[in-house]
């Protein structure tokens, strides 16, 4: 596949004897929504965690518009357009959404003191706060503290703080997790339109959202992937129902 801006060959990651992902190859598309699915402990995460950087392969490659990342630190991907969304923990509880989103903004520009003490990159860092918050439907919720916003919104500020970082391919873990259905609409619109101009991988239980959102769906069970296409497509492999009827049985 030529156009494929993410390239991932045979990875594998083992921890002892078990290998949690085994010999995975992906080929994520520049600008689509592509899902990981499957099971529980199918390995999803720690896939993510590989392309991330955030734990080293034990095997296989992986690379970005043609340039090996594999073995990188976890920043240096970042830096080169690789961004996970942070999770609700690393939101700072008792700073408002909007601080939340500035200081965000302030780890992408760098800490150079002399440069954030101008006037107007100041004002400019808010007004591109204030524009991320919009994105995300968090304006009115800009000077409330993190910790008071309610579960949805949480979710939605972790998304405003990782698109601050300008990530070419956006990982969203779970994004939809632990939501009412309203939440869940309000989600899955925000991933739709945060998703314009960048590629993003996401895992997600909620097949009905992935139905909905995804364009490509990798089916992952023991660490492989057993099936790989359109939601219609693999909705009706033989080994893909088997694996979630399996999970069901287990
Ligand atoms: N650090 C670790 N040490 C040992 N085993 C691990 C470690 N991390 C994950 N595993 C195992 O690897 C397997 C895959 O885990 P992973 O969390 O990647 O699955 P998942 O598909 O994300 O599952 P879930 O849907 O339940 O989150 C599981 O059996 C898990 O117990």
């Amino acid at each position: 596949m030529t156009d494929a801006v993410l390239r991932v060959r045979g990875i594998t990651k083992s921890f002892g004897a078990f290998k949690a992902v085994d010999g995975v190859d992906l080929d994520i598309a520049e600008g689509e929504i592509h899902a990981l699915i499957g099971p529980n402990g199918a390995g999803k995460t720690t896939c993510f965690n590989l392309l991330t950087g955030s734990l080293p392969l034990t095997s296989g490659e992986i690379s970005l518009r043609g340039n090996a990342i594999s073995g990188l630190p976890m920043d240096e991907i970042a830096r080169r357009g690789i961004v996970r969304s942070y999770q609700i923990s690393s939101i700072f509880p008792d700073f408002t959404a909007l601080a939340n989103v500035r200081f965000a903004l302030q780890q992408k520009r760098g800490t150079n003191f002399d440069f954030w003490r101008s006037e107007r990159t100041l004002e400019q860092l808010h007004g591109r706060a204030m524009d991320l918050l919009d994105q995300l439907g968090l304006v009115e919720w800009a000077n409330v503290r993190a910790g008071d916003l309610p579960y949805g919104r949480k979710r939605a500020l972790e998304i405003a703080t990782t698109l601050a970082l300008d990530p070419q391919i956006l990982l969203l873990d779970e994004p939809t997790s632990g939501m009412g259905r309203e939440d869940i609409g309000r989600v899955v619109d925000l991933i739709r339109k945060v998703a314009k101009g960048r590629t993003v991988i996401m895992v997600e239980h909620n097949l009905s959202v992935v139905e909905g959102l995804c364009n490509h769906v990798t089916v992952l069970a023991r660490g492989r992937v057993i099936a790989s296409g359109n939601y219609r497509e693999v909705a009706r492999n033989e080994k893909v129902v088997e694996a979630y009827l399996g999970a069901a049985h287990a």
